[in-house]
């Protein structure tokens, strides 16, 4: 069944089908009005036809390097999602031997990144990576003296199962890695969420009105719309206080010496501008979450 080739003038995006980033994703595409079928994007990518996609950028630096050494990805990251932000770790047995990566070469090591893992081994053992070429010209790869085994999930698992000496697995806030009596003691790869898209895409146009939409929704969600009336007098008080992303909005009030100021404001800023408001006698100090927008970064 044909399921692509007959969509003219539209392209093909593919999103986590579950997993961490699927809310987060919904979540964005939503606010960007964009609308898709989840159902079909299985079928898309399996076609090899997508044109943008969302995922880690731990996913994309496992695809890319285990590509053969002289295939060029056509993956581009285009835009930096900001959730979903973890670590690809190194860890090994809290109570054990292992204090550096290096005391892990030769021995046995469980992940879910094997490419990555095999890269990051590489480089420890011969101080070159496993897509480096030795004065430009392709050399043989030499063979890993440290085992490297896939496994797809709980990987924390291996290490107390005596089935691995160390593992590379994603860390967030630490609690899988400590529940499992396991400490980090290296970084592979730090990781978000990312928007990427194919460099063999021919819907370009498309790609950066989708781009900008996106930017827009994750813009807006760094910033409130702060609204107060102030006395007149204290107006280049609380300017400084709140200068805006180019100035604040002033309006009269219907009553003299007072106006209104309308102003975006920082979120994560929010608790102490509005301390600092209210001690330049600031009132009636309204904030409304932004849901969209489009503005100069
Ligand atoms: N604890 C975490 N905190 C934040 N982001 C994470 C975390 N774990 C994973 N991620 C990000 O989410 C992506 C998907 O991970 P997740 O564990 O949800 O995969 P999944 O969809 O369940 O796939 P699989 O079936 O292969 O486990 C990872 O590649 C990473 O970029
Ligand atoms: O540092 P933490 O906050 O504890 O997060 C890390 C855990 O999150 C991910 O697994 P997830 O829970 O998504 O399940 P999975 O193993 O099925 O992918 C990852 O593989 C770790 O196990």
């Amino acid at each position: 069944m044909d399921l692509v080739n007959h969509l003219t003038d539209r392209m093909l995006f593919a999103v986590p089908k579950k997993g961490r980033l699927q809310q987060a994703c919904l979540d964005l595409l939503s606010g960007s009005d964009i609308q898709f079928r989840p159902a079909d994007i299985p079928t898309f990518v399996g076609e090899g036809r997508v044109d943008l996609g969302i995922t880690g950028i731990d996913q994309v630096a496992e695809h890319d390097i285990a590509l053969p050494f002289d295939e060029p990805s056509n993956v581009e990251q285009i835009l930096d999602l900001e959730f979903g932000k973890c670590k690809l770790q190194v860890q090994v047995p809290e109570q054990g031997d292992i204090k550096e990566a290096k005391d892990l070469v030769g021995k046995n090591i469980v992940t879910s990144f094997t490419a990555l893992t095999e890269d990051y081994f590489a480089r420890l053992e011969n101080n070159q990576s496993r897509k480096e070429s030795i004065n430009g010209t392709m050399s043989p790869i030499p063979k890993l003296k440290t085992k490297i085994k896939y496994v797809g999930g709980s990987v924390e698992a291996a290490c107390a199962l005596g089935v691995a000496d160390g593992i590379v697995d994603l860390v967030e806030s630490g609690e899988t890695m400590r529940a499992a009596g396991l400490c980090a003691i290296d970084t592979v790869v730090e990781s978000t969420a990312v928007l990427i898209k194919s460099k063999k895409t021919s819907n370009q146009k498309l790609v950066d009105l989708i781009t900008s939409r996106i930017k827009g929704v994750i813009q807006a969600q760094k910033y409130v719309l702060c609204a107060y009336n102030v006395p007149r007098s204290r107006l280049p008080d609380v300017t400084k206080i709140t200068p805006g992303k180019r100035a604040p909005t002033v309006t009269s009030l219907d009553e003299p010496d007072w106006v209104a100021v309308n102003v975006m404001i920082a979120k994560k800023e929010l608790a102490g501008v509005m301390d600092r408001l209210e001690e330049a006698q600031a009132t009636d100090i309204l904030v409304t979450p932004l849901i969209n927008s489009r503005a100069s970064t």
